[in-house]
């Protein structure tokens, strides 16, 4: 379960250009849940998962996974638990660095004894296994440099290097953004697989009202840094793209 009570943040606080990006929020998503994040530009949606993959501070509130308060922790130490794939798929990877190698670093990640192994031919094997599945044949290109590939292929990658061990959370800050619409919608697919088949509990920022209604069971909205909706079950299903466009007049 992914906790956050009270929630605030304000930028430049007490200047002229002071801005309220996150007032009072208070959201529960359970485990395994998969919830959509909507709102208007400059609503707070980043700065919500900035707070909880610890890449800001709240000014008050708190995080809590499980039991677990992470309000204390920083973005690395979050990162046993949580990992982010952001809009630019250049962002995440070292394009200079092969497929195999890149997937290396993702797994050091969270294990340190794991620096002194390097890469065996039963870690190579396993990660073409994992690539395999996404059905793209970049199986067969694990030595190429990562930035040889499309930014489709690499979004793919860096999604399942973001699923490779242990992971409770995944936030997806606008993956599919800077994608064609074909590339997108295989993005999509592959993360909602990986999120019901590793039971993660995942939150989708997005600006694509089809994807907002196409995946996950609850979509919230933010307005002014604060929750506006919050909408799931046979409620979300009942959405239309048109219903949802009505939400940001
Ligand atoms: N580091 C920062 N310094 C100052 N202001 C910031 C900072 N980060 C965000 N803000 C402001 O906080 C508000 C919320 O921003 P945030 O990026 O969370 O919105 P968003 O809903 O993700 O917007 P978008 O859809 O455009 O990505 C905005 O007014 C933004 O300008």
């Amino acid at each position: 379960m992914l906790k956050i009570s009270h929630l605030h943040k304000t930028f430049n606080t007490g200047k002229v250009n002071q801005v309220i990006a996150l007032h009072d929020v208070n959201i529960e998503i359970q485990k395994s849940e998969f919830v959509v994040i909507v709102g208007a530009n400059g609503s707070g949606k980043s700065t919500l998962l900035n707070c909880i993959s610890g890449s800001i501070f709240p000014d008050s509130g708190s995080i809590h996974i499980g039991n677990c308060a992470v309000d204390h922790l920083r973005e690395h130490q979050r990162s046993k638990w949580i990992a982010r794939v952001f809009q630019n798929p250049l962002s995440g990877t070292a394009p200079d660095l092969s497929i195999l190698e890149n997937f290396r670093l993702a797994a050091l990640r969270t294990s340190s004894k794991g620096l002194r192994i390097g890469i065996t031919e039963r870690f190579k094997n396993t990660v073409k296994d994992r690539i395999a599945e996404l059905g793209m044949g970049l199986e067969a290109k694990v030595h190429q440099p990562m930035g040889s590939l499309s930014g489709g292929q690499r979004q793919a990658l860096t999604l399942l290097m973001a699923v490779m061990d242990g992971l409770e959370i995944l936030l997806l800050d606008e993956p599919t953004a800077a994608l064609d619409p074909r590339s997108a919608e295989t993005i999509m697919k592959t993360a909602a697989k990986l999120i019901a088949n590793h039971q993660l509990t995942a939150v989708l920022i997005t600006h694509n009202m089809k994807e907002a209604l196409a995946y996950g069971s609850r979509i919230i909205q933010m307005a002014e840094g604060q929750v506006r909706r919050d909408v799931t079950g046979a409620q979300k299903t009942g959405l239309t793209p048109s219903n949802l466009y009505e939400w940001f007049l």
